[in-house]
């Protein structure tokens, strides 16, 4: 399942899909994934990528983390709980395979700073779990899953056949059928969520599935950069 059904015409993940058209373009579109996609991109950048990743990923189990424990059902909590251990345990996957495909030491992974994008998005993720109400919580890590399965499937449409690219890994993970059933159950759950809302928690939604989009492109486009604190040289 390369493309996934359309949402609900009718709900939350419509409208937000809906909302974030361009943004959502413009990611698909941003250097880094066609780079990506043709495999052109730098290692370097790449790598810068992965690091930043694993820390993010981090960050986003623990909102999942918070999200199962406000969930209505076992089932929903089941849902987030393995989506936070699936995170983690690519985070895990991802710093074993810095040793052996970048060369990376520990100590060298722990010395590279953890960027402000990156920073920035894994802050807000938190920051929802602790203070925003549990459609809101869902509203903000949807996008994670969502664009992912959105860039990692428009990616393997423009390469076909992926044997012999250099980043088919990552394009495999990201365009697989079991990870495209993840994300028609965070969408259902976000839908479901959204349907007992009032007015006030659905605009609040909307402005997560937002605010997180913007921060799926910052990531991309730090890595891009290789973005550093501009306060950097202050610090010796
Ligand atoms: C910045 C950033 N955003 C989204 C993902 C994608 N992602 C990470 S874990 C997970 C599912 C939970 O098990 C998904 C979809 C990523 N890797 N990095």
């Amino acid at each position: 399942m390369s493309k996934l059904p359309a949402p609900a015409a009718d709900g939350f993940c419509a409208q937000a899909w809906e909302h974030t058209a361009q943004l959502r373009k413009a990611i698909v579109e941003h250097p880094f994934n066609t780079g990506l996609a043709d495999g052109t991109l730098d290692r370097e950048v790449f790598a810068f990528y992965i690091v930043q990743d694993a820390r993010y990923l981090v960050g986003f189990a623990q909102a999942l983390a918070a999200a199962a424990t406000r969930a209505g059902n076992a089932e929903d909590a089941a849902f987030l709980s393995g989506a936070a251990q699936g995170a983690l345990v690519e985070e895990r996957r991802l710093h074993a395979g810095y040793v052996t495909e970048f060369g990376l030491t520990d100590e060298e992974i722990a010395g590279i700073g953890t960027s402000p994008s990156c920073l920035a998005y894994t802050s807000y993720l938190r920051a929802c779990a602790l203070t925003e109400s549990y459609p809101v919580l869902l509203a903000a890590v949807l996008p994670c899953f969502w664009v992912y399965q959105h860039v990692g499937s428009a990616i393997l449409e423009s390469t076909g056949d992926t044997s012999g690219h250099p980043y088919r890994a990552w394009i495999e993970t990201y365009a697989d059928d079991a990870f495209a059933e993840a994300v028609l159950t965070a969408r259902e759950l976000t839908d479901r969520a959204a349907a007992t809302a009032d007015a006030e928690t659905r605009q609040q939604m909307l402005e997560a599935y937002i605010r997180a989009t913007e921060y799926e492109w910052m990531f991309w486009n730090s890595a891009w950069i290789k973005e550093e604190w501009p306060t950097a040289a202050f610090l010796g």
